[in-house]
């Protein structure tokens, strides 16, 4: 067994940013909104901002209050869709219960969107032209190149069926020429399905749900899932010890998608930025 390392992986492709941006005469402009206290939240957009100075992208983190209502929200990312200076908005998810999600991921411009979330973009993604492309899914896809793991004519299973990991990784395999079952919370016969599995992504959000029983002799594992055990530790969905004996890859947590995640991020700001500056448009399906 071999472990994916995401975070050497991440940082590699950060100094990579890094020359790139160097070399651009407009520097890429970040904007994140964070609403609330969630304190998860408040670590991952601390990471994002490390990110961005890191790479020489200039980002700014706007930190609003829980009882941020809808409307001011919505005013906000009016603002900075119309303001030339900023080529990334992201809005960190979850948000309070008094603002609809889909309401504010449809109000970001699509071609500021370098969180991929918007309606325009996953169906641009689900009709092979994608632009803006969900920052965890194409974070595995990028491990997928750096190991050298082929999709082509492979079993894959995803588990998790959102909108920002699960659906959009299903369908980026099945560009690869992988044959995908995307699984969720009713599927029946789970397990066997998983079995037979040449890859397997879990983004079920439940702490070591993926048993060494679930896996195929050599096959992948990528582990999505962020939760916490029973002793308040940060854990994957994944039983990695017992996964690990099987598994010819598999990715830790933390150390493997998270960082993954937080760079693809920056990958989509630099190319909204260079989109953004040379003229192109999202909203024109010739661009
Ligand atoms: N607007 C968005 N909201 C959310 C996204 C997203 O892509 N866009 N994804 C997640 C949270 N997330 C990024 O925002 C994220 C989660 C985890 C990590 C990460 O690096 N995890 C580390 C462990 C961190 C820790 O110690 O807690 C790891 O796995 O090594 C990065 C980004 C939901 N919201």
């Amino acid at each position: 067994m071999k472990i994916i390392d995401g975070k050497a992986l991440a940082a590699k492709l950060q100094e990579e940013l890094r020359v790139r941006v160097e070399g651009m005469a407009v520097k890429p402009a970040l904007m994140v909104i964070l609403v609330g206290d969630n304190s998860a939240s408040q670590v991952y957009v601390r990471n994002k901002a490390r990110a961005a100075e890191r790479i020489g992208i200039k980002s700014e983190t706007l930190f609003l209050p829980e009882s941020t209502s809808e409307a001011e929200l919505l005013n906000l990312i009016d603002k900075y869709n119309a303001d030339e200076q900023w080529h990334g908005i992201l809005v960190q998810l979850p948000l309070p219960a008094q603002i609809d999600e889909d309401k504010v991921l449809l109000a970001i411009d699509p071609n500021k969107d370098v969180d991929g979330f918007h309606p325009m973009n996953m169906g641009r993604l689900w009709t092979g032209q994608p632009v803006m492309v969900p920052s965890t899914p194409a974070g595995v896809m990028e491990m997928f190149k750096a190991y050298d793991i082929s999709l082509e004519g492979k079993q894959a299973v995803v588990l998790g069926r959102s909108n920002i990991v699960g659906k959009p990784m299903a369908q980026l395999m099945m560009d690869q020429n992988a044959t995908v079952t995307l699984c969720h919370s009713r599927t029946q016969g789970l397990k066997a399905i998983c079995q037979k599995a040449d890859i397997i992504v879990s983004a079920i959000g439940q702490a070591e749900f993926v048993k060494a029983d679930f896996v195929k002799e050599g096959a992948v594992v990528i582990d999505v899932g962020m939760n916490r055990n029973a002793e308040g530790k940060l854990c994957g969905d994944v039983a990695f010890d017992e996964v690990a004996e099987k598994a010819s890859l598999i990715t830790p947590v933390p150390g493997g998608v998270g960082p993954m995640t937080i760079t693809m991020l920056m990958k989509q700001t630099v190319t909204a930025c260079e989109r953004l500056t040379a003229g192109f448009d999202n909203e024109r399906v010739d661009k």
